[in-house]
């Protein structure tokens, strides 16, 4: 996916004297490319409200359509997707262009292993830098094959293999991303494909598999440990998608509410999965207040409207068997951590290093720019709250083609002296078009 607009777009923000109202964020961006996937190989008519239409789904929705689904939007917002069945996905003409969008580049990978086909994904500067080796390999034992440029990056062409051997897998690193590969192409295999998973990650997969009515069953050992079984030649019922909004995003309002004075920000029909909601965890740790109302169930996931008022934060030394519960969130805490009174310790996190940018060594440049004291580790980072005081701010912040860079350093402008510069806001696209509109409409600018 190229940006429309070819030059970098900075942006300043600068303090917010409140931040007050209640807003709705765009639709879960890991539920909006199953969606489309699952959709895709179900066949018949799939109907999904919601879609997150950010650039990293529309790169997946681009490639399914590819590989021969009917893919459209109707005028009210609503995508309707027609699917070919499993197995019956399409030679794709041209190269799949993924954008910036891991998500989208691992699990089509998988889905594709069990086909009988050659696609080639190519991706931005920020995604040709990304390991792909923690699919390339399982998926290699299942029959596919790959070249690549060195160290398994994209660009990348594979050879599927139909039929495809089922595999027995031990996830080596906590990775919804390997783990729903893995599934995807046990989905077109004939067998039993099996992921054990030490450490649970993100369970979207295993739960939309099951709704499209898919033979998926989870064992959990005593110790936590999650086995994942999938009969497969599965076939695929369409379904009606209602997919929550996105916690990810969420994230970055809720940060801003608890940290700019005198603020309260309703977020309505947040996605509260518990394999998804550590933030809010630390956050309330750290002495946030966040109030779940009207807590339901939306299309088989657990909702909530967020209530979150300003609070006076204090350092944390979170568990790093959070992690994945809030993979994601981690740039925007860094900043709620800058803003507590005392010291943070943010251990366990080496995956943030091989996300669209290493997000440690990223947040920490951006952070010292504008005068937080910081010290990185090799795998987190030791933050030195202000104590609530104003951050001096400055910047550019270089975003290194990473949306949550952008919008973390976009919050910490709202409580800085004298504001904070982003070097370019275009990669809030991939995930978050409204969320310029979005901070207007609260107040956090003008
Ligand atoms: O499965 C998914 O939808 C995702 C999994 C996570 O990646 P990893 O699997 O690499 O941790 C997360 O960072 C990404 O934004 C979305
Ligand atoms: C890591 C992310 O996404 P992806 O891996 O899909 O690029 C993210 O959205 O923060």
């Amino acid at each position: 996916m190229t940006h429309i607009d070819d030059q970098p777009t900075p942006m300043t923000f600068t303090a917010a004297p409140s931040l007050a109202g209640s807003v709705t964020v765009p639709g879960d961006k890991s539920i909006s490319h199953r969606s489309l996937m699952l959709s895709a190989l179900a066949i018949g008519h799939s109907r999904v409200e919601g879609l997150l239409e950010g650039e990293d789904v529309l790169a997946t929705a681009a490639a399914m359509r590819a590989m021969g689904a009917q893919i459209e939007r109707d005028a009210e917002g609503v995508w309707h997707i027609h699917g070919v069945g499993v197995g019956g996905l399409l030679q794709p003409e041209t190269a799949l262009d993924m954008g910036n969008s891991g998500t989208s580049t691992r699990l089509l990978m998988g889905l594709l292993a069990s086909h009988d086909l050659t696609a080639t994904f190519v991706g931005d500067a920020s995604l040709s830098k990304r390991p792909m080796a923690r699919v390339t390999q399982p998926l290699s034992r299942m029959g596919a094959s790959f070249t690549s440029s060195p160290g398994d990056r994209l660009p990348l062409t594979m050879k599927g293999a139909c039929p495809a051997v089922p595999l027995d897998y031990r996830l080596p690193v906590a990775s919804a991303q390997v783990k729903s590969a893995i599934l995807l192409a046990g989905l077109n295999t004939p067998g039993i494909t099996r992921v054990v998973e030490p450490i649970p990650t993100r369970d979207h997969s295993e739960r939309m598999l099951k709704g499209f009515g898919a033979d998926l069953s989870v064992e959990i050992e005593a110790d936590g440990t999650r086995i994942i079984t999938l009969v497969g030649e599965a076939e695929l019922q369409p379904q009606n998608i209602v997919v929550p909004g996105d916690p990810s995003s969420a994230a970055f309002p809720m940060v801003a509410a608890l940290l700019v004075p005198g603020s309260q920000v309703t977020i309505a029909n947040v996605g509260l999965n518990a394999t998804r909601a550590g933030l809010i965890d630390l956050l309330r740790e750290m002495g946030g207040s966040i109030e779940v109302i009207n807590a339901r169930e939306v299309g088989g996931e657990p909702v909530g409207d967020l209530i979150v008022t300003a609070s006076i934060l204090k350092g944390v030394e979170p568990d790093p068997a959070r992690a994945p519960s809030m993979i994601d969130e981690y740039p925007v805490a860094f900043v709620a951590a800058a803003f507590a009174r005392g010291r943070s310790i943010f251990r366990g996190l080496d995956e943030l290093r091989v996300k669209e940018s290493d997000r440690i060594a990223t947040m920490a440049q951006g952070l010292r720019a504008i005068g937080v004291s910081v010290e990185e580790l090799e795998d987190g980072i030791v933050i030195e709250g202000s104590g609530g005081a104003p951050l001096t701010g400055g910047g550019p912040i270089a975003t290194r083609l990473d949306h949550r860079i952008a919008m973390s350093f976009a919050v910490a402008g709202l409580v800085s002296k004298n504001g904070v510069t982003i070097d370019d806001m275009r990669p809030v696209a991939t995930s978050f078009p409204t969320f310029l509109p979005l901070l207007q409409q609260l107040g956090g600018m003008a």
